[in-house]
């Protein structure tokens, strides 16, 4: 809860000033109806029009002086609510960056988004609530409560029913309303969920004309999302209405009171007056104080959602950096019985052992979901093993900052992902400053130069949101260019080729051969012919080393290598 506290620490001045201006703007509203009672009781009643001028006036100075009151708290309110959602949206979002990717997957990529947004949203709403009326309404309630007790005591017998049963129904409105909320927050998380999926696929489902049943899916989230908040809104509905019955009953009494005091001559209708108008305040005051709760209730369901994302060790923080450029030597890696699973799942990864000396290129080979992607990931530590270690240049990767330790790298995932902005920004992108040379010789070396000359804007061509005006081999070459453009010292390309033509791919690993020459490499590869030439091939089958060695090596001794050589060459050419 650090965080919260350091907002009060950053903010508390202004809600001092905020809480100042808002009793300031109470006391204004609570010294009307006693104005007005010497008005009627005094001026109207005796006919002293003097006096009815002179308490009128001063009535307007006070009914000014509360809304100057009200706006300059407006006015800090507002401010302030904004800057704490722009500070917190800032700090959520630096804090996904840092999350490691266990933590993404476990909290899924849309309810990320959810607790960026609406979440946030939520707290900047109850910051404005808190600083505008959630703070008025207390000091009207029990201003309310002292100046109709001092007006009146016999009345004030009706306030000590109606205000115990309002409380009453306000406690149980939290308790209902606190799980509710929740469950809407999660059938949101859901609905956004469904939309990203449908979006991201818009192609395939096209293709395969799912739109009715994709629309299905969705309306079934859609109602969902609706069915909770109508729930919770129709619980909470009950009470506010609940609240103003049990109070409009008071007022009844109080006039039916008052009606035998006036006709006993011991009340004044002044006073009556000024007390319903007590009571109404007190009525007011008590359903904002309901709402609030509401307001309240969501909020502290969106910080405890968004306290989640920020509790969570953020992978950057957890080492110290000095002296560690020094520690980094040629990039070799040792892989010592390292074990692997993903939350929840077995183990996708079993005992692996293996060394890559520097300048060695490794090829990963393996039937698919063999653990390929998941062996090279723990390399930048993008998730980390359960048993076991990885060592760069023979020290642990857990004790190396991974700030440091990426730096090293340079990684090129199975899906290429590029970003909206030019070629030239999304090659650059690997390497802040590289000069259009250094740019230029990357794209070359992914074969990537010629295609991009093609354009009419060359360099500066425009590429939309995730490359969709480009071919899935053309995003692939941007992306190896990207990763080249920054000289790492290991270089890892899982499954880097998958959509380029054989005589393109043949070409980029002849020149990424004089490139690769003094870098450690990895590259996982379904062809054997993308890894036949390396130092050294890795067999994976099933999570397990089924193999090491040379192309030869393996054919003779490793029988899932011999079956993966077969199925694509043929058992005579093997
Ligand atoms: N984020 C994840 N969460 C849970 N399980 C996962 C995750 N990613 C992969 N897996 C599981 O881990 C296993 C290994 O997957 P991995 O992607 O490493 O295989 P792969 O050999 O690279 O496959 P492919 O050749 O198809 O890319 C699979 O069984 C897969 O279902």
């Amino acid at each position: 809860m650090n965080y919260w506290y350091s907002y009060w620490q950053k903010y508390w001045k202004q809600f001092l000033v905020a809480a100042l201006f808002v009793t300031l703007e109470a006391v204004c509203d609570l010294l009307q109806p006693t104005i007005m009672a010497s008005i009627i009781d005094i001026g109207v009643a005796g006919r002293d029009m003097d006096y009815v001028l002179q308490m009128g006036g001063i009535m307007l100075l006070v009914t000014a002086g509360g809304a100057l009151a009200a706006t300059a708290r407006n006015i800090i309110s507002s401010t302030v609510s904004q800057q704490v959602g722009t500070e917190l949206r800032g700090q959520v979002y630096g804090k996904i960056q840092t999350l490691p990717l266990a933590a993404v997957d476990k909290f899924d990529r849309a309810s990320l988004v959810t607790r960026l947004t609406n979440d946030v949203t939520q707290i900047q709403s109850l910051v404005n609530g808190m600083m505008r009326i959630s703070l008025k309404a207390p000091i009207l309630c029990i201003g309310g409560l002292i100046m109709a007790v001092s007006l009146n005591p016999r009345l004030s017998s009706v306030l000590a029913v109606v205000v115990p049963v309002v409380g009453l129904l306000i406690f149980i409105n939290m308790r209902i309303g606190y799980p509710m909320f929740l469950a809407v927050q999660e059938a949101l998380d859901k609905l956004n969920q469904a939309v990203r999926e449908m979006v991201a696929g818009i192609r395939v489902v096209r293709a395969f004309n799912r739109f009715t049943y994709e629309q299905t899916k969705f309306q079934a989230v859609n109602v969902g999302f609706q069915e909770r908040s109508v729930k919770a809104l129709r619980r909470m509905a009950v009470f506010g209405p609940s609240i103003a019955l049990t109070m409009n009953l008071g007022i009844v009494a109080v006039l039916w009171l008052g009606n035998y005091g006036v006709q006993s001559g011991q009340m004044q209708v002044g006073h009556i007056i000024a007390f319903i108008n007590y009571m109404t305040q007190i009525l007011f005051a008590l359903v904002v104080i309901s709402l609030v709760f509401n307001v309240f209730i969501r909020a502290r369901v969106s910080a405890g959602r968004i306290s989640e994302v920020l509790a969570v060790q953020g992978m950057a923080e957890d080492v110290a950096e000095d002296g560690q450029e020094s520690v980094f030597g040629q990039g070799r890696i040792d892989f010592e019985k390292v074990y692997f699973a993903y939350e929840g799942t077995k183990p996708v990864l079993e005992n692996i052992s293996l060394t890559c000396l520097p300048g060695e290129t490794v090829g990963i080979i393996g039937p698919t979901g063999s653990g390929k992607s998941s062996l090279v990931q723990l390399i930048p530590r993008l998730y980390e093993p359960t048993a076991g270690t990885i060592k760069l240049d023979g020290r642990d990767i857990r004790l190396l900052s991974p700030r440091l330790l990426r730096e090293k790298m340079a990684f090129v995932p199975q899906r290429a992902l590029l970003f909206s902005g030019s070629i030239l920004d999304n090659i650059r992108w690997g390497k802040a400053g590289a000069t259009p040379a250094e740019i230029e010789a990357a794209a070359r070396i992914a074969q990537a130069h010629d295609f991009i000359m093609g354009f009419p804007e060359g360099y500066e061509t425009r590429i939309g949101q995730g490359g969709v005006n480009l071919s899935g081999g053309q995003k692939q070459r941007l992306a190896i260019a990207r990763a080249l453009v920054r000289k790492p010292d290991i270089l890892i390309l899982d499954d880097a080729t998958s959509a380029v033509d054989s005589a393109t791919e043949a070409h980029i690993w002849q020149a990424l051969e004089n490139y690769t020459a003094k870098l450690t490499c990895f590259i996982i590869a379904q062809r054997i012919s993308s890894v036949m030439t390396a130092d050294k091939i890795v067999v994976l089958d099933d999570g397990k080393l089924a193999g090491t060695g040379s192309h030869r090596e393996l054919l003779a001794n490793c029988a899932v290598y011999r079956e993966i050589c077969h199925s694509q060459f043929g058992k005579e050419e093997c």
